[in-house]
């Protein structure tokens, strides 16, 4: 689809796909703020995913609001801002779109699950078991380039890659002028 220029970005994927990582990387590189969804969840979901239990749509709700309006906030504020959330349904992109009010450039961080699974065992997190990462594949609606607003781009490209593709595609922000 042609994209309207958004304000907002969002790295989104599975568990380990790379998105705090990746989100991070083009926050710096933009010198914008970066907000990682997992800092949103209400108590009671990071208690579930801790427990080893896939979250419902009715839990995933109130996190995907509170994440879009801090994100609307932050751009607001600085010019753009980047997020972290795996968005897995289309309606989780829909709804975040929603209730930021304004475009969001998604990120789609495509990855096998064998790829994507050894990151998972290799890496450590708070809350979240790598017995959730089959639960995140099922979830997953690839998002669909033709009528959404995303751009995709495989894990298995070096941060810095990634940093790069996402960066060449947001010239209208003010702050990619500012850092180039
Ligand atoms: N492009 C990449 N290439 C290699 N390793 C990566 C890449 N992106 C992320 N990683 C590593 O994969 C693991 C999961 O990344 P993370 O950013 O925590 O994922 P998520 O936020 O999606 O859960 C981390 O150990 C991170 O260093
Ligand atoms: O179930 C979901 O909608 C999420 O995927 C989610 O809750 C998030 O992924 C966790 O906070 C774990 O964090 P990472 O995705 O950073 O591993």
């Amino acid at each position: 689809m042609s994209q309207p220029p958004a304000r907002i970005i969002i790295a989104m994927g599975v568990s380990s796909s790379g998105k705090s990582t990746v989100g991070q990387s083009i926050a710096r590189r933009l010198h914008v703020p970066f907000l990682d969804g997992d800092g949103y969840h209400p108590e009671a979901n990071v208690e579930k995913m801790r427990a080893g239990t896939p979250l419902t749509d009715e839990d995933r709700w109130p996190w995907l609001e509170r994440l879009a309006l801090a994100l609307h906030e932050a751009a607001d504020r600085k010019d753009a801002a980047v997020g972290a959330c795996s968005a897995l349904k289309r309606s989780y992109r829909d709804f975040l779109t929603q209730k930021a009010g304004e475009p969001i450039l998604f990120v789609y961080l495509d990855g096998s699950r064998d790829v994507i699974g050894e990151r998972m065992a290799r890496r450590s997190h708070e809350y979240m078991p790598t017995s959730l990462l089959d639960s995140q594949f099922a979830t997953l609606e690839v998002p669909d380039p033709t009528t959404e607003n995303v751009l995709i781009v495989p894990v298995t490209d070096s941060v810095e890659k990634i940093t790069q593709t996402v960066t060449k595609s947001l010239t209208h922000l003010k702050s990619f002028k500012r850092w180039q």
